[in-house]
């Protein structure tokens, strides 16, 4: 029996048994009888066989290991047309004599390509086009594979060509080293054949077998012009094309004839897939691709929390590598790509315009540390600058009263001297570590005793070009303080992450970027964030949101990954959960972050330090006017002892002034027992007397004896005081008899030195709008030719002493300086609030030259003379609530 009739025997056997459902097919071949060996009516029926038993179910071959049956046309024969299939992948080509210029191999490799796709399960085979003869031209109506990320760009030029092969070689050979049985197929596709040089590449992956995942589909070969001999393919079908018909010659491995003639029946090829096929098609993998790609939040988190040491560093996974040259999509199975803070890349520089998913990207690697290090291995201090929620869900809230136990400061929306505040305070801490580090003999974090190792402290800086902004000597700290924590963070576990949508333009860093830049070797390039990479790097041209290029080599081409981050946004109910966990599982006592609200107007009546006011402490009373922009959010408040200049002058024409004066003055009554204080209110500037009469009344009712002034009286008042006569003993008032109708307090006794307690028997003088009595003071009296900037400024040198303080607001700097008598007596008001005076007439006032000070709504500068202090503040509101 011939070789064709024993396999004709077998198939039927096989069929008989296995495939029921097809007893059509069998009855139509058993009624036949065995037709004669050779003849081509037994070529037609194992044809039709074949078909009946290889064909797949779509999305169900296994392309490396199996070839898969490929309808190529139709043969046709006396009795009738039958299917003709040619084996395809599993280590088995496709040649055609004539190229793609003929549009029936077009439409021929467009058949071809469309079911191995359909046939393969989604993502696993991928199309490579060559085509130097037609400019891609066959390739097309395959657009919608291209856009669903299948089909790769055709390659045209000899260099693309080239290129296409170099990758071609390197997936085969690394399929032949994984020796995988889920090994992707790549699928080459040459339209036209290329020069002989590729040619014979080509050919030589023909010969490489099923492992190397490669399939070959080669048009125009063997070439019929004179030339070279054509290199000989290994495990090929060859078509041959005629006129009206095609020619099959023997599968590998399966021939249809006993003498290599092929199949003896003349082959109508088959004709383009219908557009329906191919967008159908390409819409179905697009869909797989997504949803292999689709990178969750979980994929970043550890098997158990808080397991790892951050002894050499801190590491995290961000998501899953993308393979380069696979534009858009078209990619599965993507090894986790992992990030790290440690010696090699102990600090970052991240870019991407606004939208590309910074935010995003900055939460996923914070909750990812947050979820590997305990606090005591991990801290964290976030900046953001701009206005937007980035760091928002890391602090407590009404709503969520959780926060990330790692945080110990999180500004949001910050003041650039927020930001400069806290780079001071992470400089202090590198002080610290390195006298720790000496201590123990030892240069670097990462060789101390675990008992003694401090966490590693990652700063974010979300918007850090904003700390730059003005080119001023506040951006001039920032770009020192930078500088210094940069190159010698690494050694004490200092780690700073910069995130902007921009790094040019930074003017204060002009000449010290190198310097600064040049220490973040690891570079995160988001969509629209290239400028973060060498400007001879490309690989973050084509970004999509989602996906980030991350480079560990300073930008360097060559050392980037591509990457697919998950939406942190998308899945902010895990987020939440992980938060609440690890809140809950935080060290016993572990306090909140500080938080800075940029936007914020913080009240007297929430201050920690205002609750915590008392009449019977001992030393002299604290005047609070409100929060200074630092770390901590400490109080900002004078120490209003009896040292002469003891008195707080507010200056600017900011209505927040008489705030500043009601918030000193509420504070200060509330460390007196009623009847050991007294306040004398003068509204003299603009609509400063309804907030007057309230404070008149609120003071009353905490039963504090208060009068007010008009100019006049202010005059006369000032006199006594000066002269040491004017009395302060009070009684306390009933609290339903006093108003600021009723002046409280009667006048009798001498003036009273301060208690033991140092916050009894004072006067506090409460004027809104000094300037406003310029002239009422400027009058001597005729009986002492004593003017009453005299005694006001007797008042200030003296009255402390005697436990007499002016609160006063000045409306500008040049009546306050003139009030004081000249700069020799700046000191005797030392205690200064400046709300919206410009920096430069300020500094000149104080005589400092650096002045770094912005006026601004909102905003204050906090002086005292005394002690130095100079420092950003956010003025109390009063909303009449704080009693
Ligand atoms: N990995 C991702 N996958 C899918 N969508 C994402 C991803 N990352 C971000 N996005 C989406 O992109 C949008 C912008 O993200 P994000 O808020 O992080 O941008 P941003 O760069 O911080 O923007 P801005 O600077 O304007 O605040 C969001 O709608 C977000 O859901």
């Amino acid at each position: 029996m011939s070789r064709l009739a024993a396999a004709y025997g077998q198939a039927l056997a096989l069929h008989r048994q296995a495939l029921r459902r097809w007893e059509a097919v069998r009855r139509s071949l058993a009624a036949a009888g065995p037709p004669a060996p050779g003849s081509p009516e037994l070529v037609a029926r194992l044809a039709r066989l074949g078909a009946a038993l290889a064909a797949p179910a779509p999305g169900t071959a296994h392309p490396v290991t199996t070839a898969v049956p490929v309808r190529v046309g139709e043969a046709t024969t006396f009795d009738g047309g039958f299917p003709v299939l040619v084996p395809l992948a599993g280590g088995n080509h496709l040649a055609v004599d004539a190229d793609a210029r003929d549009p029936r191999v077009g439409e021929l490799l467009r058949a071809v390509v469309t079911q191995l796709l359909a046939a393969a399960p989604a993502g696993t085979v991928r199309v490579a086009g060559i085509d130097p003869a037609a400019f891609g031209a066959a390739f097309l109506p395959l657009r919608p594979l291209l856009d669903a990320g299948v089909l790769g760009p055709t390659a045209t030029t000899a260099a693309e060509v080239a290129t296409l092969l170099d990758d071609a070689e390197r997936h085969a050979r690394a399929a032949q080293h994984a020796a995988r049985d889920d090994q992707d197929l790549l699928l080459l596709v040459a339209a036209s054949a290329p020069a002989p040089r590729e040619l014979a590449r080509l050919a030589a992956l023909t010969h490489a077998g099923a492992p190397a995942a490669v399939c070959v589909l080669l048009a125009g070969y063997p070439a019929t012009g004179p030339g070279e001999a054509a290199p000989p393919l290994g495990a090929t079908t060859q078509l041959r094309l005629g006129e009206r018909y095609a020619l099959v010659g023997d599968p590998p491995g399966r021939p249809y004839s006993g003498d290599g003639a092929g199949l003896a029946a003349p082959v109508v090829l088959d004709g383009d897939p219908s557009h329906a096929t191919v967008t159908g098609l390409a819409r179905r993998l697009a869909a797989a691709a997504r949803r292999a790609e689709a990178v969750t939040f979980a994929d970043l988190l550890p098997p158990r929390r808080w397991a790892e040491s951050a002894a050499a560093g801190l590491r995290t996974v961000l998501g899953r590598a993308l393979r380069p040259g696979a534009p858009g999509a078209g990619v599965v199975g993507g090894e986790p790509v992992t990030v790290a803070f440690d010696d090699a890349t102990p600090h970052w520089l991240v870019g991407g315009r606004t939208g590309a998913g910074k935010t995003v990207f900055l939460l996923d690697v914070l909750y990812g540390l947050a979820a590997r290090y305990a606090p005591t291995e991990l801290r964290l201090l976030l900046l953001d600058f701009k206005e937007g929620v980035s760091f928002t869900e890391f602090v407590p809230t009404e709503r969520d009263p959780s926060w990330l136990p790692h945080a110990r400061a999180v500004g949001i929306e910050s003041d650039r001297e927020y930001g400069v505040a806290v780079l001071r305070e992470l400089r202090d801490e590198l002080t610290r570590r390195a006298d720790l580090l000496k201590r123990h003999g030892v240069s670097k974090l990462a060789d101390l005793p675990a008992a003694h190792r401090p966490p590693r402290i990652v700063t974010v800086v979300d918007e850090f070009h904003v700390l730059f902004a003005g080119n001023d000597a506040l951006a001039r700290q920032a770009v020192d303080l930078l500088e210094e924590l940069a190159r010698k963070g690494r050694s004490y576990g200092l780690h700073l992450v910069l995130a902007s949508q921009s790094t040019t333009g930074v003017e204060a860093l002009y000449g010290r970027a190198e310097a600064i830049f040049g220490q973040f070797p690891l570079r995160v390039a988001l969509p629209g964030g290239a400028a973060v990479l060498d400007p001879l790097n490309e690989a973050a041209k084509a970004l999509t949101v989602g996906t980030a290029v991350v480079n560990t080599a300073g930008g360097a081409a060559g050392a980037d990954t591509l990457v697919r981050f998950p939406d942190a946004h998308a899945a902010a109910a895990d987020l939440a959960t992980l938060r609440h966990e690890l809140c809950e599982a935080r060290p016993a006592g572990a306090p909140p972050p500080t938080v800075f609200r940029g936007y914020e107007t913080p009240r007297l009546a929430d201050d920690p330090t205002w609750a915590g006011l008392r009449p019977d402490v001992a030393g002299p009373p604290l005047a609070l006017v409100g929060r200074t922009v630092d770390v901590a959010g400490s109080p900002a408040a004078f120490r209003l002892d009896a040292t002469p200049g003891r008195h707080l002058g507010v200056v600017g024409t900011a209505a927040a002034g008489a705030d500043v004066l009601r918030s000193a003055a509420l504070s200060l009554a509330r460390q007196h027992a009623p009847g050991t204080a007294r306040f004398l209110l003068a509204p003299l500037a603009p609509d400063t007397t309804g907030l007057a009469d309230d404070l008149a009344m609120t003071l009353a009712a905490a039963r504090h004896p208060v009068r007010r002034l008009d100019a006049a009286e202010l005059r006369a008042h000032l006199a006594d005081l000066a002269a040491g006569g004017d009395p302060a003993v009070v009684a306390p008032p009933a609290p339903t008899d006093a108003g600021p109708t009723r002046p409280a307090g009667a006048a009798s006794g001498g003036p009273h030195a301060p208690s033991a307690s140092g916050a009894a028997g004072r006067t506090y003088l409460v004027v809104f709008g000094v300037d406003a009595a310029a002239g009422v003071l400027a009058v001597g009296d005729p009986a002492t030719f004593r003017s009453g900037h005299d005694d006001l400024r007797a008042v200030l040198r003296d009255g402390p002493a005697r436990g007499v303080h002016l609160l006063g607001w000045w409306r500008g700097l040049r009546r306050l300086g003139e009030d004081l008598g000249g700069s020799q007596h700046r000191d005797d008001l030392a205690c200064l609030v400046a709300l919206n005076v410009p920096g430069a007439d300020l500094g000149l006032y104080l005589g400092a030259h650096d002045l770094a000070y912005a006026p601004r709504d909102g905003r204050a500068l906090l002086v005292d003379r005394h002690d130095q202090r100079t420092a950003l503040m956010v003025p109390f509101v009063g909303d009449g609530d704080d009693r």
